[in-house]
């Protein structure tokens, strides 16, 4: 399961928690400008917005499992096993390999808009990456740096583009039903509660953090929903980028999953593999690992952005603590 979340706070912050048994081998990747970008099904992209994101690298292309642009958008594809369908290609509509979402969006949208404008009469064909590497069932949400945000899913029904109200996703069931579900939660408040149950008697309110009671917890999809929710719509502002990415991270990690709480198979858990955050106007990345709470960054404007091959810089695994004495 994984949870992705937008945050404004001046700038605005996009991301995800990858939440699977095993760790794929990812790292971060830069694709810059001048990389050229095949397509199976549409033409080559000779020039296009450098990406940054997290991704891991065969033959030489980047298969990216999310990341932003430095014109401020930002995708990430979350597992929609069930729903998903992808379809045959089909004549004279845009065929995108699932794989491909990721590139095809942020090397061509500079806004949300744009990346409505570039799904439309489009196809998420069911074109495996290889042989071996088969195309994963996802749905996607985009967001941009004005905070606006879209899901974007590929059912039996064909297409379907959802504004997204809440900038978050999580995985099943489909983006409506989600947003059904989170009006059952609309009581949810960070303050105390008013009893309207029994008005004219006394209720204590015993605890701190009443208002919350009945905010989901489990490490299902509908609760994560929920809960990262709750967690944005009431995240404080910080008074700067070191405040805001620290914002942000608690964020996700209100959704993280621990080791040993997500039994997938006989003594096989899915856990937070990487917590990733970036700036969507400043196009730096930054991410934390399971074994690492450190707050790792890498700036793509720090690169030389209109160069011709992939940059990575592996993951930074190895927990640090700084022992006082
Ligand atoms: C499984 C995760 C989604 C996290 C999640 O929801 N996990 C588990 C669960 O719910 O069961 C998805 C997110 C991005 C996906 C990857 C990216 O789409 C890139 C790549 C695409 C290829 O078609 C398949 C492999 C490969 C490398 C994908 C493998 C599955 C990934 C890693």
């Amino acid at each position: 399961m994984c949870t992705s979340v937008i945050y404004q706070a001046g700038d605005s912050y996009f991301g995800r928690n990858l939440d699977l048994e095993v760790s794929l081998g990812q790292q971060v990747v830069i694709t810059p400008r001048d990389m050229v970008l095949n397509f199976r099904e549409l033409p080559t992209l000779e020039h296009h917005y450098a990406i940054i994101g997290m991704a891991i690298v065969r033959d030489n292309y980047p298969l990216y499992f999310d990341g932003i642009n430095e014109k401020g958008v930002g995708i990430a594809g979350l597992n929609f096993d069930g729903p998903a369908h992808y379809f045959p290609v089909q004549e004279g509509k845009k065929n995108i390999a699932s794989f491909e979402l990721v590139p095809y969006i942020l090397a061509q949208a500079s806004s949300v808009a744009e990346a409505k404008e570039l799904l439309t009469n489009a196809n998420i064909a069911n074109i495996n990456f290889s042989e071996k590497m088969h195309a994963a069932p996802l749905h996607w949400i985009v967001a941009d740096k004005t905070g606006a945000s879209i899901t974007v899913e590929s059912t039996t029904a064909g297409l379907n583009v959802y504004d997204n109200p809440v900038g978050v996703l999580t995985n099943n069931p489909q983006f409506p039903d989600q947003l059904v579900n989170l009006s059952n939660y609309q009581s949810v408040s960070p303050a105390d509660p008013q009893n309207t149950l029994a008005p004219d008697t006394t209720l204590p309110v015993y605890s701190r953090g009443f208002g919350s009671r009945f905010l989901p917890g489990g490490m299902d999809s509908e609760s994560r929903f929920v809960k990262a929710a709750f967690a944005k719509m009431h995240a404080p502002v910080g008074n700067n980028e070191v405040e805001n990415i620290t914002n942000y991270f608690h964020i996700l990690q209100s959704v993280e999953q621990q080791k040993g709480l997500d039994e997938v198979g006989p003594n096989t858990y899915e856990y937070t593999i990487y917590s990733d955050g970036s700036n969507l106007s400043k196009g730096i990345f930054y991410y934390r690992t399971y074994d690492n709470n450190q707050i790792n960054a890498v700036d793509m404007h720090k690169e030389n952005l209109a160069s011709t091959t992939l940059i990575t810089y592996p993951i930074n695994d190895q927990q640090k603590i700084e022992y006082q004495n």
